[in-house]
């Protein structure tokens, strides 16, 4: 019986017998490999949740009852049950629905996430909001054991644990991995927790149908009889009634074990194993290669992408390795994206180097600066969405003291599929209001490398941002060479109009400077911003135009317009750059051209501001009387 195609919500879940719950899970999983193998996506978190979800949907009260997803990349099965199952095919693509869960897409999308460890937060004020109302409601965060690891998800936890009164339950799914194996000490704790006697005690505590607390006073008085003291665990520890770990692929623990904490008050703590990839051979095998997908034959199983050109990510990944072997002082901070960071070898190579901190970015941060205070050199490779939550770290802990920590910052700009939350469109904004930073943004690939040694060399904070993905193709340099600091370049001489281009924008703007007959340089720097450079095009040009894949608010754009402002000099500048709105996922050249930043759209934005309708005129000032 085909159960999945008569679900269109979790009412309709509800109304199956317990006896259809695990029929319906192997039809969803089945689903979803289909479905992500078509579209790319997060499958191993997916695969792992299956049951979870079914048993969550059918035993509380959803929507009315929150859940909060971690994360929530492993929040398709919630899709797929909550009336999204025919909109699976457009996932991650423009104008389709989010690999995220989104308040605008459902009701039952009850909080936006994407960056990890807000979950437990954000249930816990759900589930205050509902006390302070008189609502009867309940509030569960479903948080991943890598996403656990990092500080929000514990300032969580300390607040919680004494909110005797408010019906929240944080479910641990413990897969033993985060993107990559899972690292530190809560990790090694979870490990403990497992494989003592506690699993085995607990192993069937939905089954026996004991309230968690029942079961654990049991166990500790079994094991208290045998001489043994067992511990309270950390999360009573922090005040949470703490049940598990049972097996989170088991409906039949699952369910039960819902029920009974539904019925308790107060702070509780449900610990779940699962596995990441469940179900899928290949995935559970390899889990890292299938926490995000492209598309794939699920027969055939992901294959290597053919030769390309090199990512910058791997211009990175390859410098690192270089420059360690030059200098011995070099460390790599990660803080827990080895692989999308292009970080493998290079731990590979220098495992005493090579730290992975956890989802710790704030940490990762200050880490780095206490290494610097010490004489190491130490390079944090982030992606800069993640930056943003390191932000009174650079600030407070790196740039106020001119330490010399390097920040390779890679996925700047939009970076397609994942959309806005991970779209890193405001460090240049964010990071050149800091003094004593040095902030570059590479045109190619060579650029990269070449201002990844200068920033390296740099005695201070220093950030080097490039964009997801392939470079343009430039050859690389095997050399170890820096470029002048706040030194840009001419890329093609013109009349009238200068174009100034920042990091991936100056190859469409050169393109759209070929076909309007401008000038365009690359700036390199924007900060320091080279002002010479601004004053010689000021000179001889009658028209500005910046272009960065950046926010236009305060970022590259707004750096020349305070140059000329301060130079006492008066031009009309256009500056081009990301509006002051979120963009969604979808295929990332279209995205660009969408907000008119490829070349064709550059050079329209120009006629359209400077030139005559048909673009061939002398340029004239178009004056925006309304
Ligand atoms: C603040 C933040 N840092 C890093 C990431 C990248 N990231 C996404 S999923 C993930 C691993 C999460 O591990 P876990 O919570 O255990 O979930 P699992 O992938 O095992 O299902 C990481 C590091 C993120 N989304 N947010
Ligand atoms: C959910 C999450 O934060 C990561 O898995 C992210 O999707 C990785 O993005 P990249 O594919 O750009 O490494
Ligand atoms: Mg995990």
């Amino acid at each position: 019986m085909n159960l999945l195609e008569n679900i269109n919500d979790p009412a309709d879940v509800r109304k199956l017998a317990r006896t259809q719950l695990t029929p319906l899970a192997h039809e969803v999983r089945n689903y979803l490999l289909d479905s992500v193998s078509k579209t790319g996506g997060h499958l191993s978190s997916n695969l792992g949740t299956v049951e979870l979800t079914v048993a969550l949907h059918y035993v509380f009260n959803t929507p009315h009852d929150r859940i909060v997803w971690d994360v929530g990349h492993q929040t398709y099965t919630h899709k797929i049950l909550t009336g999204r199952r025919n909109q699976m095919h457009t996932l991650r693509q423009l104008d389709g629905i989010s690999g995220f869960p989104r308040r605008v897409e459902s009701e039952y999308d009850t909080f936006g996430t994407a960056h990890s460890s807000t979950s437990i937060s954000a249930a816990l004020g759900m589930a205050q909001a509902a006390k302070i109302k008189g609502e009867h409601r309940h509030a569960i965060a479903v948080i991943g054991d890598g996403s656990m690891t990092a500080g929000m998800a514990f300032e969580a936890l300390n607040n919680a644990g004494v909110q005797d009164d408010v019906n929240l339950l944080v479910i641990l799914n413990d897969n033993d991995m985060s993107i990559s194996p899972p690292v530190g000490a809560l990790n090694r704790y979870l490990a403990r927790l497992m494989s003592g006697q506690f699993y085995a005690a607990a192993k069937n505590v939905g089954k026996q149908v004991l309230p968690g607390p029942v079961l654990e006073l049991a166990k500790r008085f079994e094991e208290h009889a045998k001489g043994m003291v067992v511990p309270a665990t950390m999360f009573e520890e922090f005040g949470f009634n703490y049940i598990g770990p049972i097996d989170g692929h088991d409906l039949e623990s699952l369910i039960p074990t819902l029920e009974n904490i539904k019925k308790l008050k107060g702070p509780q703590f449900l610990h779940v194993v699962t596995k990441k990839g469940q179900g899928y051979k290949l995935a559970e095998a390899e889990p890292v290669l299938y926490h995000g997908t492209p598309k794939f034959n699920p027969a055939e199983g992901i294959k290597p992408a053919p030769a390309g050109k090199i990512t910058y990510t791997e211009v990175f990944g390859n410098w690192l390795c270089d420059m360690a072997k030059a200098d011995k002082r070099l460390v790599g901070i990660t803080p827990a994206m080895r692989e999308g960071s292009g970080m493998v070898r290079f731990e590979q190579e220098y495992p005493d180097r090579y730290f992975d901190v956890g989802i710790a970015e704030q940490h990762s941060v200050t880490f780095g600066a206490g290494l610097a205070c010490e004489g190491l050199k130490p390079v944090v490779a982030i992606y800069s969405t993640f930056l943003q939550r390191g932000y009174d770290q650079l600030i407070h802990d790196v740039a106020l003291q001119n330490l010399d920590v390097t920040f390779a910052l890679d996925r700047a700009g939009l970076v397609g599929a994942d959309g806005a939350t991970h779209a890193g469109n405001y460090d240049l904004a964010f990071m050149r209001c800091i003094p004593n930073m040095v902030v570059m943004a590479a045109s190619d690939e060579n650029e990269c490398r070449q201002m990844l040694t200068t920033g390296y060399h740099y005695e201070g904070p220093a950030a080097i941002r490039y964009p997801r993905g392939a470079g343009i193709g430039a050859a690389i340099e095997p050399a170890l060479n820096s470029i002048e600091i706040g030194k840009g370049e001419i890329k093609r001489k013109g009349e009238k109009i200068a174009i100034l281009a920042f990091g991936s924008m100056v190859a469409p703007s050169v393109a759209a400077g070929a076909q309007l007959g401008a000038t365009v340089a690359n700036m390199r720097f924007v900060k320091p911003l080279d002002v010479e450079l601004v004053k010689q095009l000021a000179a001889e040009h009658d028209y500005f135009v910046t272009v960065e894949e950046g926010c236009i608010m305060g970022g590259a754009g707004s750096a020349v317009a305070e140059a000329l402002a301060a130079e006492g000099i008066i031009k009309p500048v256009l500056m081009l750059g990301l509006p002051d709105k979120f963009i969604d996922h979808g295929d990332p050249a279209k995205l660009l051209a969408s907000v008119g930043l490829d070349a064709g759209g550059i050079a329209a934005s120009i006629k359209a501001r400077f030139l005559d309708a048909d673009g061939n005129g002398e340029p004239r000032l178009v004056v925006n009387n309304g």
